[in-house]
């Protein structure tokens, strides 16, 4: 098989569909790069000191990780270099970071998750950094917050990389989905899967079913239904995987089928569900779309959902369009 490097690929890309940029090919190669230096690191792990608490908080109020505050400024500080942006934003900082000193500015926006699944970094089980990237609005001054409220249906490039037994990329610009496996030797991305799809049938989901008792209603019935398997109305047995780190949940939907989901539930009304809009569920969302599969709120496309703020929440049913759409009609009814 002809080797084919993530450059090389972007190139192709950049030529054939005429999709992408010069300047979105060199950020997506920047971004890329980061992954590269984060994968490092979670392979030093206890030897590299990255295991354990920054004893921070994010603004989630959620307790940091070492690797999370680490990888946050591997990406700051490879694209503020490297990439053409305006601004970034991250689930570890409180607002947006600006581009300093760039004349003139940049044209596009980027969003990171930097290491999705923290509660796995300690145990040596899967872990990622998820992407989004926005085009800048025309004609904007500084960089605002208000810039990056946009859809996800106008992101241009979105990905994940997963620090598995294997390091992956999983790419999208809008022409369907691309896997570049790490190779570590050569320090370079191989491109090993070719347009990924999802089966569009699956009997395999993923939930994390400890939150059972707070579920609403429609999540309850249809749970219930795939647990009686054979004998209950889907007549077929599922199986369940929750792996707690939505790239490698994500991952193996792509890869095998599935559904993932994160609906809210009834703990705390004022929190709509656990995962973020748009640096989690927008990138993932498009991706999925793009390898064939659904992705809603429970209610609507999450790609057309106009953000209300940088790190808003959102219910997540994503994977195989058949179950994401079945789950989705419980809501609607
Ligand atoms: O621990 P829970 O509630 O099952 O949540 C798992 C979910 O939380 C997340 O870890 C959130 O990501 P972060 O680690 O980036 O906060 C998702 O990756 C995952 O799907
Ligand atoms: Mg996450
Ligand atoms: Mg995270």
């Amino acid at each position: 098989m002809k080797r084919v490097s993530l450059t090389q690929h972007l190139v192709e890309e950049q030529r054939l569909n005429n999709a992408i940029t010069a300047e979105l090919r060199l950020l997506i190669e920047v971004v890329a790069r980061a992954c590269k230096t984060i994968s490092h690191s979670v392979g030093k792990g206890a030897l590299g000191g990255i295991l354990g608490s920054a004893d921070t908080e994010n603004i989630q109020g959620e307790v940091q990780k070492k690797l999370d505050v680490i990888s946050n400024e591997i990406l700051l500080e490879a694209n503020e270099w490297g990439g053409h942006l305006a601004a970034m934003a991250s689930e570890e900082m409180e607002t947006i970071h600006p581009i300093p000193n760039r004349y003139p500015m940049g044209e596009y926006l980027l969003m990171f998750d930097p290491l999705d699944g923290s509660s796995n970094i300690d145990v040596n089980v899967s872990i990622g950094t998820i992407f989004s990237v926005l085009k800048a609005p025309e004609g904007m001054g500084a960089p605002t917050e208000q810039a990056f409220l946009q859809p996800g249906a106008q992101q241009v490039a979105a990905g994940y990389a997963v620090y598995g037994p294997q390091t992956m990329l999983v790419l999208t610009t809008g022409h369907g989905v691309n896997c570049f496996t790490l190779d570590r030797e050569m320090g370079s991305w191989v491109l090993t899967q070719r347009d990924m799809r999802i089966p569009e049938q699956t009997k395999e989901f993923a939930i994390n079913m400890s939150n059972q008792r707070h579920w609403y209603p429609p999540v309850q019935r249809y749970i219930d239904e795939l647990l009686a398997g054979k004998t209950g109305p889907r007549g077929k047995d599922f199986n369940m995987r929750w792996i707690a780190s939505m790239v490698a949940d994500v991952h193996r939907i792509l890869n095998r089928g599935g559904v993932f989901m994160y609906p809210a539930d009834a703990r705390d009304p004022s929190k709509p569900g656990k995962l973020r809009l748009m640096y989690e569920a927008n990138p993932m969302a498009m991706i999925v779309e793009q390898a064939g599969g659904a992705a809603t709120d429970g209610r609507q496309r999450i790609l057309d959902i106009t953000p209300t703020s940088l790190h808003q929440r959102v219910p997540v049913f994503l994977g195989s369009k058949s179950e994401v759409e079945q789950v989705t009609g419980y809501h609607v009814e």
